[in-house]
């Protein structure tokens, strides 16, 4: 279905031209919205002149009346002549529409009788202003409107050749889905309109001389009776200050006079089926609710395409993309390398003076890449060859996304020791190919730390645009660091075989350190093996030699079915003796580190081993005087036996470093709850924090477990306490995702 799309896309119209016609619609639109909003209120308004017009009449006449009489009738109830609309009702009543010094009112008279029967409410002089505001704005300047109704029907007629209707909840989507639906009705509107402009399908009219003088409406019935031949009348109405169109019928049958100062002419029809069509008056109270209907279509694609065009303008703002630059380059890191190449890659266009945008995919929007001349894109695979969490939700939008036009070079990262080499790369490459964007060269692949293939990507990508980088410098993402152990503490209870086994180490390196809790240490088990990254729990505040981590002994079978230890965490909890060196390299992690504001209150939620970078960010703020309050909502098995760090928490709960300490343990008889009941049972509390507060919310943990029980939570925490929907509230903590308010570290 996608290739068929995609296939179907590019043989319907070309990259480019989707381009024009995407600025077309855009510019259009919002150049005229203003003027369009007047035409298609006032529009809304005369939609309703005949319902109420004939809220107030009776039913039509079933029989005209014979001239003579009519004569004799108008001569008695106008004879100031200031008639200039008959309209004959059932039960033999004339009723006349006088206009003087620029008033209106209705009268209903007894035909026979010439007596008056009562005067009529009439909003006609209201519907007259509202006609001229919409045919002319009320200044004569109906050409201003002439060109505002081509714009309305390029903007229509584009805009389904712009996007497939998609059943999505989104406001463009709905826009989107609206324009298709709805084309044929809102086309009856616009197209009439630019043909009653070129007088098509509307009835020749003679030459009028609107300096003549006037007849009277009696006069204009008398000529139609002697130069028309016209027998009996139905209505007679003055069009145009000095023409009347007199609708009757003659021994032929039923007959259009338009009556002149100068001449009697015949016409099919007055005022003719487009402008029928146009007005709503082609079957009565039904055709003019529809126009209703359609103008109020109009006026929702209006404020639809509006709202969308600007909250996109809002989140390019707000998430700090540039819209300006001429090259977006986006990354999606998990442990921080793609992030850095990302960074290094705009720092060298820039040298070179391309404007250059960066941003995590995590705040981006696929539309938002048509706004690039050229996107280059780095991701990592993480996982069992997934897409790190910060490209997740780009990547699932890129289904229904349409980014024919853009053109893009991207740059995998991956290593080969894993069984999905650079997975995640691969499944971006084919998503984009899906909706329309356009590789500029072949996926680069890089196996294990980046060097050169970055380097010529790069370097290939500046060429592209014309410009030479005069040599990429070397990028160094991870530094190598020696460290001795200095101490191992066993956490859990040795005795209870139900527990994980988890180790607290602490490391002390040859030098002082530069980086912060969050951070990443990548310990090689053996040459050959890919490294493991391990959260750092400590902080530079308390000693910038100290590295702590915190491991579970995972275990594995062997090919004897054995039981055997991990090899990476077998090395750290068992084999690692005190004083042994360990060499590894250590990564920054800038999406997990502690905001920069000490003051900022966090919300730090973990499972198992998930703690082991919070006992660096409370370490760290112990160390700090302005530090603002922390609630760790921590979940394990058992309190007797993985109460993991319990006396440091306690410790830091006393002295004031952490506000709140929330624990659930699953396998405790008396508790047998998780991480994700303490949210729920503390929503209300949870959202002062966070919106009130501003706190930072950090999770980390296993992703089936504690990452999808957590974005659970917090979604039902937000329809309960916030009155979102589902989809509000899904929208809004991908919000939170993309503004960082919600940053998390889970492993598979
Ligand atoms: C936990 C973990 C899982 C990984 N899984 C894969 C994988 O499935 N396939 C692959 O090609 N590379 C995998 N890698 C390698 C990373 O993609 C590679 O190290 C990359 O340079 C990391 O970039 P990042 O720091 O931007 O996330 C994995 C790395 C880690 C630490």
């Amino acid at each position: 279905m996608d290739n068929f799309r995609k296939v179907l896309q590019t043989m319907v119209m070309p990259a480019w031209w989707h381009r024009k016609l995407r600025f077309a619609h855009r510019w259009a639109a919002l150049l005229f919205t203003p003027l369009l909003a007047m035409i298609l209120i006032t529009g809304l308004i005369l939609a309703f002149e005949g319902v109420v017009e004939r809220h107030h009449s009776g039913s039509p006449a079933a029989q005209p009346v014979a001239v003579e009489q009519l004569e004799g009738f108008l001569q008695q109830v106008d004879r100031r002549q200031r008639a200039r609309e008959l309209a004959l009702e059932s039960g033999d009543v004339g009723v006349l529409t006088f206009s003087a010094a620029g008033q209106r009112y209705v009268e209903a008279y007894d035909l026979a009788s010439a007596e008056l029967i009562e005067e009529r409410p009439s909003a006609t002089g209201f519907f007259r202003t509202v006609r001229h505001l919409h045919k002319d704005l009320g200044l004569g300047l109906d050409w201003v409107v002439e060109l505002a109704t081509y714009a309305l029907l390029v903007v229509l007629v584009i805009g389904p050749l712009l996007a497939w209707p998609y059943l999505q909840h989104t406001l463009v989507s709905w826009h989107n889905l609206l324009g298709w639906l709805t084309l044929p009705l809102v086309l009856l509107v616009s197209a009439t309109a630019v043909l009653m402009i070129h007088e098509i399908g509307t009835p020749h009219l003679p030459p009028i001389d609107r300096d003549a003088q006037r007849p009277s409406l009696s006069e204009a019935v008398a000529r139609a009776a002697d130069e028309g031949g016209l027998t009996h009348v139905w209505h007679v109405e003055r069009f145009e200050q000095v023409a009347y169109a007199v609708e009757g019928r003659s021994d032929a049958g039923p007959r259009t006079l338009i009556v002149t100062p100068d001449q009697v002419a015949e016409v099919g029809s007055y005022p003719g089926w487009i402008a029928n069509l146009h007005q709503g008056t082609w079957a009565g109270i039904w055709s003019a609710l529809l126009n209703a209907f359609i103008a109020l279509i109009l006026l929702a694609l209006t404020v639809t395409g509006l709202l969308s065009w600007g909250l996109r303008r809002f989140r390019q703002q707000s998430g700090g993309v540039d819209i300006g630059a001429q090259v977006l380059i986006a990354h999606a890191s998990q442990t921080g390398t793609a992030a850095k190449l990302a960074h290094e890659s705009a720092a060298s266009m820039r040298k070179a003076g391309i404007k250059v945008a960066e941003s995590s995919l995590a705040s981006l929007r696929p539309e938002q890449l048509n706004d690039f001349h050229r996107v280059l894109l780095i991701v990592s695979t993480a996982g069992d060859g997934e897409m790190p969490d910060a490209g997740q939700a780009f990547l699932n939008s890129l289904a229904s996304a349409d980014l024919r036009g853009c053109k893009f070079h991207l740059l995998a990262l991956g290593d080969r020791r894993y069984r999905h080499f650079c997975a995640a790369g691969d499944m971006l490459h084919e998503a984009l190919d899906k909706a329309g964007a356009e590789p500029l060269t072949m996926l680069t692949r890089v196996d294990g730390k980046p060097g050169r293939e970055w380097q010529d990507w790069l370097a290939n990508a500046a060429g592209d645009l014309g410009v030479s980088l005069g040599g990429v410098p070397e990028i160094v993402v991870d530094k190598q660091i020696s460290l001795s152990l200095n101490r191992r503490e066993r956490l859990d209870d040795p005795e209870d075989a139900e527990l994980q086994e988890v180790w607290s180490l602490e490391f002390e390196a040859a030098e002082p350190l530069d980086y912060r809790p969050g951070d990443l240490l990548l310990v090689e088990p053996c040459a050959g093996e890919p490294a493991r990254p391990y959260s750092i729990g400590s902080s530079p505040l308390e000693d910038p030699r100290l590295i702590r981590l915190t491991v579970a002994v995972t275990s594995r079978l062997d090919s004897s079915g054995q039981a055997v230890p991990g090899k990476c965490s077998g090395l750290l909890g068992r084999e690692l003796r005190v004083g042994e060196s360990l060499h590894a390299a250590l990564r920054s992690h800038p999406s997990f580190r502690p905001p920069d504001d000490q003051r900022r209150p966090l919300v730090l939620i973990a499972a198992g081993c998930g703690i082991a970078p919070f006992v660096g960010f409370l370490a760290e703020r112990a160390q700090q005087s302005q530090a603002g309050p922390v609630w760790l909502i921590f979940g394990n098995r058992k309190r007797c036996g993985d109460a993991l760090y319990s006396q440091w928490l306690e410790q830091w709960q006393r002295d004031g470093v952490l506000r709140r300490l929330d624990q659930a343990f699953s396998r405790d008889s008396e508790d047998g709850s998780y991480a994700t009941d303490r949210i729920r049972e503390n929503a209300a509390e949870l959202l002062r924090w966070i919106r009130d507060d501003g706190a930072l919310i950090y999770v980390c943990g296993r992703r089936a477990t504690l990452g999808e029980g957590v974005m659970a939570a917090f979604i039902a925490l937000l329809v309960e306490q916030a009155g979102f929907t589902q989809q509000q509230a899904e929208a809004e903590l991908e919000q939170w995702r993309a503004d960082g308010r919600l940053r998390m570290d889970l492993i598979g």
